[in-house]
């Protein structure tokens, strides 16, 4: 069994509330039950519902929240849809049998607040849905324009994330469904600065990324003017976000290329775990933790002006974006051993290699130690050797990826990978030292291809009352 506490998916953002969740799940909940958000976890407005200017909440169609979603048995994961049922989110039952069986949960309870100091969608757990999205602004548009989308796509996030409708022509695709942990997220990229005349606004940290000598970047697929992340535990209420923030542009923007990704569900693992990848590895050990003293620091631009970051990027981050596609069928050859040895831990439970057959995922790797031979059992180039903070000059990030399978290419190969999305407050510190590093000799670029890329600005979270990007474009 791994620590859940080493992993990615049990980090939890500022602006979160988390439904609780009592039974074993993917995304444990450890959100701080706050604002709109009861003891329990469950949305406390549901029986008052408060649905604000005229919506129509999501979850007052449902009832209570504790009467909706998905209500997951323990034994075997028995599953029941239970809108309308006196299923409750808290009460234990017994199965047929009358052995007792876990009490039920809501997943679609999950929430995220939209409002707070950084965006979310950055420290929330993993979510099984992701969309990621890039458009440009259309010919003709500059600021103007671009305020008045974010001001929409805003009210959009903070409407949708809440369970509530979309503010115009809502497509009833997600009207069963409570706010399923959705979170969007929305960031600039180098050339919006440009297309509004705010070059002056523009960071050096977007200044593009270097060319790396194995990238086989596909320029259409790459980059964009703004960018949009879209996350949720249900696929309906993901796309559904997808479908209101697309119709939103409207004439302002269209699309420059869009991602479909995906984690594991919420409670499809017997314990709470770190995510697996699809070549199969434990993926998100070594991941910084917002308990550790410095993760804001790595993670977050700083509030004073200090960092030579401009003013409206305090408490934002930089998201690097790569399609990277895995070779599969090549990866598929080797044996145990060998995918082991090419990232330096057990595929089985993540403890690395120099550990013994005691060590577990958070096992300190022990960089030096050899084998009878004096050979070292964490290889020269294995990945998660090369690409630590103490082999890059302290270069941290935090990686929060959603995997993707957009089916066999022409070549009858998989079209499948990881969306790889990290987090840092310096994009040239964080993952430029480390790709340079990978570029050099990593052990997994055998099996692996960078097929598009990109680097976003994301702002800090909006305020009560403000849009995402309001102290840049009226600053
Ligand atoms: C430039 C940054 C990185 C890219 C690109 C990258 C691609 C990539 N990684 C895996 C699988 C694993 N990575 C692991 C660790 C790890 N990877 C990076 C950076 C990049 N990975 C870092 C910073 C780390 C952590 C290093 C540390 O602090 O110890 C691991 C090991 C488990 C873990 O810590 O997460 C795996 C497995 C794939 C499959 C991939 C591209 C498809
Ligand atoms: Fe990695």
């Amino acid at each position: 069994m791994t620590d859940p506490s080493t992993t990615d998916q049990s980090t939890t953002d500022q602006s979160t509330t988390v439904a609780s969740t009592t039974v074993p799940s993917d995304a444990p909940a450890e959100g701080v039950p706050g604002k709109g958000t009861s003891a329990k976890g469950v949305p406390s407005e549901v029986s008052e519902g408060a649905p604000s200017e005229g919506a129509i909440s999501r979850r007052r169609l449902l009832g209570t929240a504790g009467a909706t979603g998905l209500a997951l048995g323990a034994a075997g994961g028995a599953v029941g849809y239970a809108a309308g049922s006196s299923f409750s989110s808290d009460a234990s039952s017994s199965s047929a049998s009358g052995e007792e069986v876990a009490p039920l949960s809501s997943l679609g309870a999950g929430e995220v607040m939209f409002q707070g100091k950084h965006q979310p969608g950055i420290t929330t757990p993993l979510q099984a849905r992701g969309h990621l999205v890039a458009f440009d602004l259309a010919a003709g548009a500059g600021r103007k324009e671009a305020a008045a989308l974010l001001r929409r796509w805003s009210e959009t996030a903070r409407r949708l994330m809440a369970g509530e409708a979309a503010a115009q022509d809502d497509t009833g695709v997600a009207r069963d469904a409570g706010p399923s942990s959705l979170t969007v997220t929305f960031g600039f990229g180098h050339s919006f600065f440009a297309r509004t005349g705010l070059e002056k606004q523009r960071p050096d940290s977007l200044d593009p990324l270097p060319d790396f000598s194995s990238d086989q970047l596909d320029k259409a697929r790459s980059n964009g003017d703004l960018w949009v992340q879209i996350g949720a535990d249900d696929a309906l209420v993901a796309f559904h976000a997808l479908r209101t923030i697309q119709k939103d542009a409207g004439g302002a923007a269209r699309v420059r290329w869009q991602m479909n990704g995906f984690n594991r569900s919420p409670g499809a693992t017997a314990h709470p775990m770190t995510a697996r990848n699809l070549m199969g590895q434990i993926d998100g050990t070594r991941n910084p933790k917002p308990a550790e003293p410095d993760f804001d620091e790595r993670i977050f631009v700083p509030e004073s002006g200090a960092s030579g970051e401009p003013a409206w990027m305090a408490n934002g981050s930089y998201a690097v974006v790569r399609r990277i596609r895995m070779l599969l069928d090549d990866w598929e050859q080797l044996s145990l051993k060998e995918q082991e040895n090419v990232i330096g831990r057990r595929k089985s439970d993540g403890a690395p290699l120099s550990g013994g057959s005691k060590a577990t995922e958070t096992t300190e790797m022990d960089l030096g130690k050899t084998d009878s031979r004096g050979d070292l059992l964490v290889p020269i180039n294995a990945h998660a050797r090369i690409s630590r903070p103490d082999q890059n000059g302290g270069a941290a990030m935090l990686r929060r990826p959603f995997s993707f399978h957009d089916g066999i290419d022409a070549k009858g190969v998989p079209d499948a990978g990881l969306l790889f999305v990290c987090w840092q407050a310096d994009p040239l510190r964080g993952f430029v030292t480390v790709q340079r590093k990978l570029d050099r000799g990593d052990a997994l670029s055998k099996f692996i291809r960078h097929e598009s890329s990109g680097l976003f600005a994301v702002p800090g979270g909006a305020a009560k009352g403000e849009y995402v990007g309001q102290r840049l474009l009226e600053g």
